[in-house]
């Protein structure tokens, strides 16, 4: 290829153990042909991570979590319409020693004027918006690290020779180090739970191959994605049995062990099950920002094992200490989920934080993210680049001295169209974003609920040696002076504890989901804090609305809701109104169970469909059986059509005007 020599290169790096990043810098044409071009000229299972790939061996960016436990040398990212950063990092992590990953990205005088298509996924904007932040961010990193071979279009390429490392002396198939000192644990482990933690590359599936070996009695492995345990079974041979997370939970296997990869991935409460089952489980995760992964994890979900033994494994394997390609990937993604030994110290301060400051301070944001990251079991670098670039954020830091010591983002919200907000109330329109200002119309009982603007706090976290002091509790004082907004809001999974630091934060409760979440296995709860008339006047109607359907959630979440339960038992105007957005638009079953509760016990109609939901509890598809109905649809509308048609024998004039008033929402341009 014109201009670019590597020669030597490859070779030198498998020799040190290292892997190296390659920019390419440049229009389209250029960069495709000049990555072709090395493709060719360097032997290896070469790999091509983007959307319309000009080579067979490719994968696009959302499927290559798939390959998460396959190894390649060498592979090609095209970032050049949009940057998944974590497919990136993933990528980097599947490569083995004397690999380069070719990075091809826009021109840089142009890239930073560019819409990223990846921003679909992480900002709200329907279109794909600039994201000058993050390339400034990324390529000044790029700029300064002597190890990134950076090339671009009509500039020369020189390749600068580095100081030679040291030759890399692969692992040999027996245990490394901090594998047999954790073997050794293991084998001994009379019972209970022993999770390993560690970065890619680090063996930790080496390992858990190994352990099957070790160990007398059977073991069972399991994990989200069968292809991803390729290395535990090299290593495990013929004891390596797996079985997928569900079918496992389902059957009545038993072993002596069960053994969980990527166990962060798996959701929490299923994994409690699992973990229930086996007298000796090892849990093996992957740290370092993929979502679902992380310290987070040992925080959250192993929390809950008293004796837990934890062990981490620092030393790569894959490839030599001190890659180039981990340390510069690291350094952009901010992955440092390290804990921080050192207390913040003294008096703290309180300062608004935009995204400015990533251009004109950026180790402030940076702390700020890191902070957010190492207490948030779900922190990725698609909130990194939310962070940075989408519009409406917002953050509060504490800092003591130059230590940041606490934080709090808040995202805008709300500020619809009142036309929009009744067409979001009646289960017209989803428009995207606005969680909570949304949910508050399409559940609440407000049509105008998503026209009133809200902050929504996305994240809060304190450094845990300064927790309990008030630290928290200011900060979303410090968010409330300066959001001129009708109120903030919150959206957690619901514990105790983390309802009394809300609450204790002026917030007040207006609703409970339905359902539990994956991840944490709680109901979601969501909670104002009003400020502003229009913002109260919200939040007490919301509120109240709470406590008098709080006995009919109570039944079908089977958990105690902390309000004080009470209101109207008979229909009033609210239920009319609910119970119209039922019969008449699209609003949810879910969020009209409450005053369809009350319908069936105001009226003799038999209403075979409402009452054997809600009165015997029948599940749809039994349901479906009774009523000779096929599929959850034909279900819904006509359990919809009942509700019409009680509407209609209680006050048939009223049951009208309202439908005619609701479908008139559909029409909200
Ligand atoms: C949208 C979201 O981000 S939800 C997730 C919230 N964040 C997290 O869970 C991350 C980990 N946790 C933390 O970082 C912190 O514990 C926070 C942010 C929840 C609280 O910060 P802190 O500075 O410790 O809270 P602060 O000292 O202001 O507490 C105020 C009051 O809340 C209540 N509270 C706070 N933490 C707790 C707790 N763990 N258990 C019970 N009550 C608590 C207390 O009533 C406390 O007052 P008190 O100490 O006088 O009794
Ligand atoms: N003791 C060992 N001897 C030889 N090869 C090893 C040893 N330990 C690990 N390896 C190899 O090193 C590579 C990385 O190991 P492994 O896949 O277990 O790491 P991991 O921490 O699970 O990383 P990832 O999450 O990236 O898959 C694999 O190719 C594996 O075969």
């Amino acid at each position: 290829m014109s201009g670019m020599r590597l020669s030597g290169l490859p070779e030198q790096l498998a020799r040190e153990g290292h892997r190296r990043l390659l920019v390419l810098s440049g229009d389209e044409v250029w960069t495709q042909q000049q990555a072709l071009a090395l493709r060719d000229a360097h032997p290896g299972d070469w790999l091509w991570v983007g959307d319309n790939a000009p080579v067979a061996d490719a994968c696009s960016p959302q499927a290559l979590h798939q390959l998460l436990g396959r190894e390649f040398l060498h592979a090609i990212f095209d970032a050049r319409r949009g940057f998944d950063v974590s497919a990136f990092a993933a990528a980097g992590g599947t490569l083995r020693a004397g690999s380069l990953l070719v990075l091809l990205v826009p021109d840089f005088a142009r890239w930073a004027d560019q819409p990223d298509r990846d921003s679909l996924r992480w900002s709200d904007s329907p279109q794909p918006i600039v994201t000058p932040h993050f390339i400034h961010h990324f390529c000044r990193h790029i700029a300064r690290d002597p190890q990134v071979l950076l090339c671009q279009q009509g500039q020369p390429f020189t390749l600068l020779s580095t100081p030679a490392a040291p030759d890399w002396h692969p692992a040999s198939g027996e245990p490394q180090s901090e594998q047999a000192a954790i073997l050794d644990n293991l084998t001994q482990m009379p019972e209970g739970v022993a999770a390993v933690t560690a970065p890619r590359g680090r063996g930790k599936s080496a390992l858990a191959g190994m352990l099957l070996q070790r160990i007398p009695g059977n073991a069972l492995v399991t994990a989200p994605a069968r292809a991803a345990t390729e290395v535990i079974a090299r290593f495990a041979g013929e004891r390596y049995h797996f079985m997928a997370p569900d079918a496992l939970l389902a059957s009545t296997q038993v072993a002596d062990w069960l053994i969980v990869d990527e166990a962060a991935a798996i959701p929490g409460p299923l994994l409690a099950q699992l973990v229930a089952r086996f007298p000796r489980v090892l849990l093996t995760t992957t740290v370092q920002g993929y979502e679902g992964t992380g310290r987070g994890f040992l925080l959250k979900f192993c929390a809950r094992f008293a004796g837990l033994r934890y062990f981490t494994l620092c030393a790569p394997v894959r490839w030599a200490a001190g890659c180039p390609l981990e340390r510069i990937i690291a350094e952009v993604l901010l992955f440092d989920d390290e804990p921080d030994d050192t207390t913040p110290q003294g008096p703290v301060q309180f300062t608004p934080l935009e995204q400015e400051a990533w251009s004109q301070a950026p180790a402030y944001p940076a702390a700020v993210y890191k902070l957010l990251c190492a207490a948030h079991y779900r922190t990725s670098p698609l909130d990194l680049r939310r962070m940075m670039d989408a519009p409406g954020q917002h953050f509060v830091a504490a800092r003591a001295g130059e230590t940041v010591c606490g934080a709090l983002w808040l995202v805008e919200e709300g500020g619809l169209s009142p036309a929009l907000s009744q067409a979001v109330w009646a289960g017209y329109r989803r428009p995207r974003g606005n969680l909570v200002a949304q949910s508050l119309a399409a559940h609440g009982g407000s049509p105008q609920a998503a026209a009133l603007t809200a902050r929504r706090v996305t994240r809060v976290a304190v450094h845990p040696a300064r927790q309990r002091e008030g630290i928290g509790q200011a900060l979303v004082a410090s968010a409330s002076q300066l959001a001129q907004t009708d109120y903030l809001s919150v959206s957690f999974g619901y514990t105790d504890e983390l309802w009394r630091f809300w609450q204790r934060c002026g917030f007040v409760l207006v609703r409970i989901g339905g359902h539990r979440e994956a991840s944490s296995g709680c109901y979601t709860a969501m909670a104002m804090l009003p400020l502003s008339e229009a913002g109260r006047a919200l939040c007490q109607r919301e509120h109240q609305r709470l406590c008098r359907d709080a006995s009919i959630i109570e039944y079908w979440n089977g958990e105690k809701i902390p309000v004080a339960a009470g209101g109207e038992s008979t229909l009033n105007d609210d239920d009319w109104l609910e119970l119209a957005g039922f019969a008449f638009a699209h609003r949810p079953f879910s969020a009209a169970v409450a005053s369809l509760t009350r319908l069936l016990l105001a009226t003799s109609l038999p209403l075979a469909g409402l009452r054997g939901k809600i009165e015997s509890g029948l599940d749809d598809a039994a349901l479906s059986r009774v009523l000779k109905l096929s599929g959850r649809k034909a279900l819904l509308a006509h359990l919809r059509s009942e509700t019409g048609a009680a509407l209609a024998q209680h006050d048939d004039e009223r049951a009208r005007q309202l439908q005619s008033t609701i479908l008139q929402w559909q029409f909200f341009q």
